[in-house]
C-alpha cells in the first residue's frame, strides 16, 4: 500500500441511488479522481446488520467486479422514539420514497419525541477487495411534522434540522454539503486518505 499516490486514479462510486451519486460528484469534486458509475449488472446484496458491514460488502464486491478502486454508502435514518427504526432497513422499509415517509410519520404520529439522525457509514476498496479505509458521520435532527421541500432525496423531505428550523428539502444542497451525515464521514475518510491520494 506504499505507492497507492500512483494507484488511485479512478474511483467507482458503488451506488445505485441518484441523489447520493449527485452528493458524492460534489462532495469529490476537488480529489482529482476520475469517478466512475458502478454498472446496473452488479447488485450487491446488503446481507449485513449492521452500516459499515454493508458499506464493506458494497465496496469490496463493486471492486473486485470492476477491478477498480470503489467508494460505497450505507446510510439511513434512525428515529429515536421507533427504536432506531428504520436504521439499516431505511431503504426497504416500503416500496417508494413517499411510502417510507408516509410510513415514518404515521408510525410517529403516537409518539411526542421526534428525534432523530441520519448516519452514514462509507467504505473504500482497493481493486482486490481489501478495505482500505472506512469512516462514519451522523447528523442530528427531528422528523418534521409533514414532507416539507423538494431539494435532496430520500427522506430528506421529512428531516428537519432545529438550528435552521428546515428540512433537508428545504435547506440548500451546498448548506447540506456542510452538515449532512455523508459530508462527516467523507471528511473523515479523506483524512485517512490523505496518504494516498494527491490533495
Ligand atoms: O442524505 C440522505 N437524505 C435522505 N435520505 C437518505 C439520505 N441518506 C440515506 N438516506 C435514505 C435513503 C434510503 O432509503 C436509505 C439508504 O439506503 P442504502 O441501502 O444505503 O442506499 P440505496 O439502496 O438507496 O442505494 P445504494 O445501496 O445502491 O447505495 O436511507
Ligand atoms: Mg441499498
Amino acid at each position: 500500500m506504499s505507492d497507492m499516490s500512483t494507484q488511485l486514479q479512478k474511483l467507482v462510486i458503488a451506488s445505485g441511488n441518484a441523489g447520493k451519486i449527485e452528493e458524492f460528484r460534489a462532495y469529490l469534486a476537488d480529489l482529482g479522481v476520475t469517478l466512475i458509475l458502478k454498472p446496473d449488472s452488479i447488485d450487491v446484496e446488503e446481507t449485513g446488520t449492521t452500516f459499515i458491514e454493508n458499506a464493506h460488502l458494497k465496496a469490496s464486491q463493486v471492486a473486485i467486479a470492476t477491478g477498480e478502486w470503489a467508494i460505497a454508502d450505507d446510510s439511513g435514518l434512525e428515529v429515536i422514539a421507533l427504536n432506531d427504526a428504520p436504521g439499516v432497513l431505511s431503504a426497504r422499509y416500503a416500496d417508494t420514497d413517499s411510502d417510507r415517509i408516509n410510513r415514518v410519520l404515521s408510525e410517529l404520529s403516537h409518539h411526542s419525541n421526534r428525534e432523530a439522525q441520519f448516519v452514514c457509514a462509507i467504505a473504500i476498496a482497493s481493486p482486490d477487495g481489501a478495505i482500505a479505509a472506512d469512516a462514519i458521520g451522523v447528523c442530528k435532527g427531528a422528523i418534521a411534522d409533514a414532507p416539507r421541500g423538494n431539494h435532496g432525496f430520500g427522506y430528506d423531505p421529512i428531516f428537519l434540522i432545529p438550528e435552521f428550523q428546515q428540512t433537508f428539502g428545504e435547506i440548500p444542497p451546498e448548506v447540506k454539503a456542510k452538515i449532512s451525515h455523508r459530508a462527516n464521514a467523507l471528511s473523515i475518510l479523506r483524512s485517512k486518505l490523505q496518504n494516498f491520494v494527491n490533495q
